[in-house]
């Protein structure tokens, strides 16, 4: 099948390249003429593993192909996707503007047998918005075919989410239409559902804030662990057992970050207030995150009795997850800005979301191009994303750099046996007792 996608974001691309993959001839198109020079050679601008090697392999077969022509990229596509950002706007609510401009850019060259996939994450309503706006700009003879497919992929594992996805939503009131998209992914042996355009939308809205409060409710039991001397992991693990709760999306922290779940459940925060129905669960959602953010912060500066000035502290950690170098909305932003204005020098430290952190930040911290450099004489250390080099350092030698080993792990992610192992240090995780030796 021809397919255009309009957007090489994280989702706009990593849905070419699979549906490449999976042998249709998939043509990406960006206003970003800088990453179009960088895809057209092969070169990925987002870290995400696998990328290259999925782009090296389709351009070379002749599968996937790059411009920021909207006339050639969607010319003869029998399915165009929309997938540009959806961005919060000041008062929470989605912003179109670049999905809107999509649709312009998009307007003149559809054809009569043309389908157009909605992809981002839009709020309900927005297809039939979508369609108003091509009605409008496209040739009169052309009937628009609108189709809801929102993406569920996770950053860092997108290309396997999208290949083993556990389902592709469909939302359209045109059965063809609907048909054609299930058919364009059946290679993949994902589950369907087709549903109304409306239902998709909310299906993602709802899933995502759904995981959100599934990830604030945990964090709020690791703060009640803490004060009744429980450990979260444990109960965590003894609650997942039970198969109506599962045991995804349970391991508490300091909070969700990235570029979905804030943006995603304050948009849909917005729509309960726009419809007047009543959703507050939304909303202490929002409140837990937000303090479960500073929490590293609040419990360092309680270890150092409320003064913390002069400190180094190395923060191990940056991308709002591991495997991305994505920033936005990542708990290491608020913990430095928190950290520097209590007067602590921060150190940090990530193996590849630094220079994206530069922008973000800025240079009120440090950037250390090693652990070691990040931990030498710090005072403490935080991690704060449970990248595997966290995960595995040795944490026995520590000793040797630190001026005393003081960690707080905001992931939970060191190795308990190995912490019990080390003598002199002070280990602080997330709902769970202190490890001391
Ligand atoms: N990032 C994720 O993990 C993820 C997962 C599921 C859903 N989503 C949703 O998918 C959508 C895209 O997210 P993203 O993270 O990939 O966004 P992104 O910001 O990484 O990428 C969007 C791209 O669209 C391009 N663009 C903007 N206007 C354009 C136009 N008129 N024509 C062609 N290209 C244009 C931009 O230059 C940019 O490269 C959002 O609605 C988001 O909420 C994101
Ligand atoms: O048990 C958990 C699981 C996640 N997180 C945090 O939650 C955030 C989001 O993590 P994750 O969901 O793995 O990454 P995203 O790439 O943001 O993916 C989410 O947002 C996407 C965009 O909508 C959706 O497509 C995905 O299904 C949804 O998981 C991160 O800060 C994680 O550290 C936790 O604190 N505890």
């Amino acid at each position: 099948m021809k397919v255009a996608i309009l957007g090489t974001g994280y989702v706009g691309l990593s849905t070419g390249v699979s549906l490449a993959e999976i042998g249709h001839q998939v043509c990406c198109i960006d206003v970003d003429e800088a990453k179009i020079n960088q895809l057209q050679q092969g070169i990925s601008p987002i870290y995400e593993p696998g990328m290259e090697e999925f782009l090296t392999r389709n351009i070379a077969a002749g599968r996937l192909r790059f411009t920021t022509s909207h006339r050639q990229g969607v010319a003869g596509a029998e399915i165009v996707i929309l997938a540009v950002g959806t961005p919060q706007r000041e008062d929470g609510s989605a912003d179109l503007t670049y999905l809107v401009e999509a649709a312009k850019d998009l307007a003149a060259y559809l054809e009569q047998e043309t389908i157009v996939v909605i992809k981002s994450t839009v709020p309900v309503g927005t297809n039939d918005e979508v369609r108003k706006i091509l009605e409008a700009n496209c040739h009169e003879d052309v009937s628009v075919k609108m189709v809801a497919n929102p993406e569920f992929l996770r950053q860092g594992s997108a290309l396997k989410d999208t290949l083993e996805a556990d389902r592709i939503i469909i939302g359209s009131d045109h059965q063809q239409a609907a048909s054609k998209v299930k058919e364009m992914y059946s290679p993949l042996k994902v589950p369907c559902m087709l549903t109304s355009v409306r239902s998709a939308e909310m299906i993602k809205y709802a899933s995502n804030a759904f995981l959100a409060t599934k990830i604030s409710f945990i964090n709020a039991v690791a703060n009640l662990c803490e004060a009744v001397g429980a450990d979260v992991t444990d109960v965590a693990k003894g609650m997942g057992m039970d198969k109506r709760i599962g045991n995804h999306f349970l391991n508490a922290g300091i909070g969700y970050g990235g570029s979905c779940f804030p943006k995603d459940v304050k948009a849909l925060w917005h729509t309960t207030r726009n419809e007047e129905v009543d959703f507050g669960v939304l909303a202490e959602t929002m409140r837990i995150n937000d303090e479960q953010q500073v929490r590293l912060v609040k419990k360092t500066l309680k270890r150092f009795a409320g003064d913390v000035s002069g400190k180094k502290i190395a923060m191990l950690g940056l991308s709002f997850k591991p495997e991305t170098d994505d920033m936005r909305e990542a708990p290491s932003i608020k913990i430095a800005q928190e950290l520097t204005k209590l007067g602590a020098h921060v150190a940090a430290y990530d193996p590849v979301a630094t220079k994206n952190a530069k922008r973000v930040i800025g240079e009120s911290i440090s950037y250390a191009d090693t652990l070691l450099e990040a931990v030498t004489d710090a005072d403490a250390v935080l991690v704060v994303t449970e990248w595997q080099e966290m995960k595995q350092m040795d944490i026995a030698s520590l000793g040797e750099v630190m001026k005393q080993v003081i960690i707080f792990d905001g992931r939970n992610c060191l190795d308990e046996e190995q912490l019990r192992n080390c003598k002199n240090i002070e280990y602080h995780p997330i709902g769970r007792p202190a490890i001391i030796t």
